[in-house]
């Protein structure tokens, strides 16, 4: 190995919370190192939120044509060619990783490119090869897709698989029943293929807000996704007429072009050196951290999806910002509450959340403190549709103040309404903060002021 190059920060892992903690350290002049193996930008960057938004963006397009029909234009849908689609994805996602490369050199973070190990509490190898030493270390790693333990399961993809695909598949199934493959099963759906969406339950996304997921389920049948409900997956194989699953209720489904593997992830923390710094993951293999970062060792910190923080990309580069005020920048009380984090599921419609469901409330503050308000009704785009997908809207207040610990949407538009309603609530907003709010008419948003 090199002589070892002395730094006051080394991080390992440059997706979304590393890059983002080492450019805000580095901009307080401490000496950083980075050590990153895949492209930069991590998962969000690309094979996640940004790939998968530009999906998004694509299925919307291809949809719009049966909204245009009733505002006078000529209703020939457009062809999508995922050949084009993909070579223009992968071109932007490219720009994003050079921009990521100069970002870091203009702020003078020092770039090691290859895998990272911790050597004691105070040292990185990078490739076996060069030694770094700093006082302080930052594990960034993030996730990685799990894959069912059943035989057969190498015929399928998960998600990185799926952004890979060089052409559409025609008929997919989809098995998990979270945020990815809610969003991947209506992007495949809107852009033309026969979706199955298997789950184990009779439902999916178990934990959000029960109205959004009913809501979700009854557009998704609409749209002709098929649901596959209590269903445990078997084994994955394949016959003279495609791939087919086996399940262990005795049925199986067949036929299929492409199966999707979106069954949740894990921390990359098993090849990560911690038992030369003492320290250990629990049994799924997530660090633990106090609020402030602080692995149980001293001088080594952690953000991001190796950590039982949401995993989500703004709550990742939050936290390693966070934790670089607090280290570098003098701010040492500084840390980042994560209690009230908005989140969108690009699924179609779209779903906006942020606060607790209707059931948290009444568990945590009991029935007689909660009082709930909702509405369904036609956006005035979809004025001219003879069946309009409906939105539907919901705050959940607690006390006579009516706080509200809650709001939940989905529809068109709530992906970019909710920022907003999160910054009034983490503020601590009440009902009658957003009666007094006047409304914004005509728009889909205005309900949540003129709710009663
Ligand atoms: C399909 C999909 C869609 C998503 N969509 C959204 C979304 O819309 N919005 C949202 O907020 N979040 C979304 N997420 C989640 C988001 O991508 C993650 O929460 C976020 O990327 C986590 O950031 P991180 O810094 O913890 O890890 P990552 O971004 O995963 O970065 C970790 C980096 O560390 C590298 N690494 C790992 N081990 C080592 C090592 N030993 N040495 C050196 N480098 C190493 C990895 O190669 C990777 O580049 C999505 C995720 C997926 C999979
Ligand atoms: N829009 C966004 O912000 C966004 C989008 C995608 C991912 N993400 C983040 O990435 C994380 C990972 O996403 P994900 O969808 O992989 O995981 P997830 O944890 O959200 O969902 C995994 C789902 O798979 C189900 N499951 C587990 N084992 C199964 C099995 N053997 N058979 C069938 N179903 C099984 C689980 O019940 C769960 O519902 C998310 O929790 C989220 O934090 C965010």
């Amino acid at each position: 190995m090199s002589t070892t190059t002395d730094f006051d920060f080394i991080v390992i892992g440059g997706g979304s919370g590393g890059i983002a903690s080492a450019n805000r350290a580095a901009s307080y002049g401490a000496r950083v190192a980075l050590v990153a193996e895949g492209p930069l930008g991590g998962t969000c960057v690309n094979v996640g939120c940004v790939p998968k938004k530009l999906f998004w963006n694509a299925a919307h397009l291809a949809t719009s044509h049966e909204l245009a029909a009733g505002y006078g234009f000529s209703a020939t849908p457009w062809d999508f060619n995922w050949g084009s689609f993909k070579s223009h994805r992968d071109a932007y996602i490219q720009r994003l990783n050079g921009r990521y490369a100069e970002g870091l050199e203009n702020n003078r973070v020092t770039l090691f490119r290859g895998h990272g190990r911790l050597r004691g509490k105070n040292q990185v190898s990078v490739d076996e090869k060069t030694l770094l030493s700093a006082a302080k270390i930052l594990l960034a790693t993030g996730g990685t897709p799990i894959w069912p333990e059943i035989p057969g399961a190498e015929l399928g993809m998960d998600s990185d698989g799926f952004f890979a695909l060089g052409e559409q598949p025609q008929r997919v199934a989809v098995v998990g029943a979270g945020y990815i493959a809610v969003e991947l099963a209506g992007v495949l759906r809107a852009l033309g293929s026969d979706v199955s969406l298997v789950v184990r339950r009779n439902h999916f996304l178990h934990g959000f807000e029960p109205m959004l997921r009913e809501h979700l389920m009854e557009a998704m049948q609409t749209q002709g996704i098929n649901l596959l409900a209590q269903r445990q997956v078997r084994q994955l194989r394949r016959d003279a007429n495609g791939l087919c699953l086996d399940f262990a209720q005795g049925d199986c489904h067949g036929g299929l072009d492409a199966v999707l593997w979106a069954i949740g992830r894990r921390p990359q923390t098993s090849d990560l050196g911690l038992v030369a710094a003492d320290l250990a993951t629990d049994d799924d293999g997530f660090l633990a951290v106090d609020k402030f970062q602080n692995t149980p060792v001293d001088g080594i910190y952690a953000v991001g999806d190796i950590t039982r923080a949401p995993a989500l990309t703004p709550v990742a580069i939050a936290a390693g910002r966070r934790l670089a005020d607090r280290l570098f920048g003098g701010q040492s009380e500084r840390h980042l509450d994560s209690s009230l984090t908005p989140t969108v599921i690009f699924s179609h419609p779209p779903i906006a959340t942020v606060g607790m469901s209707e059931i948290e409330a009444r568990e945590r503050y009991g029935d007689e403190q909660v009082k709930c308000y909702q509405s369904r009704f036609v956006p005035l785009l979809r004025a001219f549709q003879s069946e309009p997908e409906r939105t539907a809207m919901k705050l959940v207040t607690v006390g006579h103040e009516e706080r509200i610990v809650g709001l939940h949407a989905i529809g068109d538009g709530v992906e970019e309404m909710l920022q907003g309603f999160a910054v009034a609530i983490r503020m601590g907003a009440r009902k009658r903060d957003f009666d007094d709010t006047i409304a914004i008419h005509p728009t889909s948003s205005e309900e949540f002021v003129t709710l009663r």
